[in-house]
């Protein structure tokens, strides 16, 4: 089975590129930039995430990405992740990134983006990962500092497959970027948002009613409520779940308590992803096996989570057909 999951042809949907930073290279970049860190040493590092919830984790997440300054530094964050998930057997990675948390450190999204961009067409040469690239604005800071950030990206509104919503979310519900997400909307850029993750049912609801979303991260706590459980599976919305991320922020106490078999049980469409690998204990591989070991699920269950990957990743149809293709083999 361990085989069989590896060679599984995995298209990851979900994925903070800010949280795929692993401890050693966070001292090497901070050593190349001349920054301090709060810690001795990577062990140090590591020890400090044992995190409460969202907030805490968050904490340390922004803390953690001070050490990304210049193009080559969001270069080889990106391909150090790509030749990691190569290796288990990843075939697409989406990646959200977090622009306002790099412009307010005086990072220009024109870095970010020559960063993110080189190690793409590096990871598509050497390794043949397709990725994506998803924008994602912070919701915990103002609706209209983000709507100045989707048109500061003018110039990379076509290298966008998506926006996202992401970061703290009680108390920011999705109908405060109800704007943002009408511009996007409006320039033909497709939208996803977190919801259900540590928010209620009813910011899921927002999301697919204000933002006009076609996916959404996390959702776990759409089973709070029976009629949205009800519309999702009609609707066919793909939930993009992250067991590990789910345990290590405590959304869930054991991963033997989390409601993927529920959700898959209510016919819901969902994929697995990582979040942020670096920092929940493991990438997709683990994150798969992890399943394995909590559901003892079947071979014909993980491919059915792998192709609900393929059907709703923003990929063109040669591609979607060959990563098809890829899982028809591996059956
Ligand atoms: N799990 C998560 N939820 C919300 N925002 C995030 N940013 C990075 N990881 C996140
Ligand atoms: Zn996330």
């Amino acid at each position: 089975m361990d085989d069989f999951l590896k060679r599984l042809p995995k298209a990851e949907l979900h994925l903070h590129i800010e949280g795929t930073l692993e401890p050693e290279l966070m001292f090497s970049l901070a050593r190349r930039n001349a920054v301090t860190l709060p810690y001795a040493d990577v062990d140090e590092v590591r020890a400090a995430y044992d995190f409460a919830d969202l907030p805490s984790f968050l904490e340390l997440y922004y803390q953690g990405m001070s050490v990304l300054r210049t193009a080559e530094d969001f270069h080889d964050l990106a391909m150090d992740y790509f030749r990691r998930a190569h290796r288990e057997g990843v075939v697409h990675v989406e990646m959200h990134f977090d622009p306002q948390a790099h412009l307010a450190r005086g990072v220009e999204l024109e870095t970010v983006m020559e960063g993110l961009g080189t190690a793409r067409r590096e990871a598509e040469r050497q390794l043949g990962l397709s990725t994506a690239m998803i924008m994602a604005f912070l919701r915990d800071r103002p609706a209209q500092e983000a709507m100045q950030l989707l048109e500061r990206a003018a110039p990379f509104w076509e290298t966008l497959d998506a926006v996202g919503l992401d970061s703290a979310e009680r108390g920011h519900p999705p109908s405060k970027f109800r704007e943002v997400f009408e511009r996007a909307r409006m320039l033909g850029i497709p939208r996803v948002a977190h919801a259900g993750e540590e928010g209620p049912p009813e910011y899921i609801r927002e999301a697919l009613d204000l933002l006009d979303v076609c996916r959404i991260d996390h959702g776990v706590r759409c089973l709070e409520d029976p009629e949205l459980v009800e519309r999702l599976r009609d609707d066919r919305v793909v939930l993009t779940v992250c067991p590990l991320s789910n345990v290590r922020l405590k959304v869930v106490e054991r991963i033997e308590d989390h409601p993927l078999p529920r959700l898959l049980d209510a016919g819901l469409r969902l994929t697995l992803n990582s979040d942020d690998p670096a920092y929940f204990g493991g990438g997709m591989l683990d994150n798969f096996r992890a399943c394995q070991r909590a559901f003892d699920w079947s071979r014909e269950t993980f491919v059915q989570l792998a192709e609900s990957a393929i059907d709703a990743a923003f990929i063109g149809e040669t591609r979607r057909l060959e990563l098809l293709r890829q899982l028809a083999e591996c059956r």
